[in-house]
């Protein structure tokens, strides 16, 4: 069985972070580890209260899971502060980790914020290097390239920035620009728009962990890069067409609408 890993922040609500990375992976039959960077008390409406573990403790987990079950893939997502990215980058130098798909969470479908600005700092110089795919979404690419988006072209300008100052693979993910769902991928000097088709629901918490881990679990079963986009993009879709409606705010995803045959009931 292949074997993946994510270090994010638990969401109470079941719909993002951990719990959504966990069921992603499942579900495409991957084994799923996690090395929890902070607990969230959050629900579909807004994140009540972050409370972050200690750096000693994220490197104890990744140090259990690392000299245990080595994982073929690992996802990251929400870290909150320097000193635990510093962990984390540690940790996947010593252990030479491969398949890194960093999900740079700044901000939850909510509005509230997730990470302090140092640890932004931290993110750029210390982690994206490592990583073989960014996925930032439209406010978190702004953030990272300086550069404001309103066009297809700015996307573009944008994620050349990120790919030639990080030397990775940036996919900029299109979800928060009105009307649409294209994702822009560029890498080695080229881009490629992963169109998608818009699906109106507005229950999306938890859209980009969701994307992030299932391209993980496909790079953790040995597809390449763009495959493994093409075929989490679909995952994803899938997973709002099911339209799950729960809770009071943006509600979470069908994860495991692929296991129903489908979401044509
Ligand atoms: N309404 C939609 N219909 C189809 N695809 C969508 C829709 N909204 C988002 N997506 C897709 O979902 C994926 C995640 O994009 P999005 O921009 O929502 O990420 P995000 O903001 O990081 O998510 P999160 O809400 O978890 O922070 C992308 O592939 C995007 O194109
Ligand atoms: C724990 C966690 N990670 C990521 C996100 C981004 O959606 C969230 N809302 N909560």
């Amino acid at each position: 069985m292949k074997t993946a890993l994510t270090i994010a922040g638990s969401d109470s609500s079941g719909g993002a972070g951990i719990q959504a990375d966990i069921k992603t992976m499942t579900v495409h039959g991957v084994y799923a580890m996690s090395a929890i960077t902070a607990l969230t008390a959050q629900n579909t409406m807004g994140v009540q209260k972050v409370m972050e573990v200690t750096p000693e403790f994220l490197s104890q987990q990744l140090e259990s899971v690392f000299t245990d079950i080595y994982p073929d893939a690992i996802k990251i997502g929400m870290v909150s502060s320097s000193a635990l990215i510093e962990v984390i980058a540690e940790k996947l130098t010593f252990y030479d980790a491969k398949n890194i798909v960093v999900d740079p969470v700044m901000v939850a479908t909510s509005g509230s914020k997730l990470i302090n600005d140092k640890a932004i700092e931290y993110l750029k110089n210390k982690l994206f290097a490592k990583a073989t795919l960014l996925t930032p979404n439209i406010p978190e690419a702004e953030i990272l390239s300086g550069r404001t988006i309103k066009t297809s072209e700015d996307m573009i300008a944008a994620a050349r920035i990120m790919s030639e100052e990080y030397g990775t693979a940036v996919l900029c993910k299109g979800g928060h620009a009105l009307n649409e769902a294209n994702d822009l991928f560029y890498y080695n000097h080229q881009y490629k728009w992963f169109i998608g088709e818009r699906i109106e629901n507005s229950n999306t918490h938890g859209t980009g962990c969701t994307l992030s881990s299932a391209i993980t679990s496909y790079l953790a079963q040995g597809k390449d890069l763009e495959n493994a986009i093409w075929l989490a993009k679909n995952y994803l879709s899938g997973a709002l067409r099911a339209m799950l409606n729960l809770g009071k705010g943006s509600g979470p995803l069908k994860h495991t609408w692929n296991l129903e045959g489908g979401y044509e009931e």
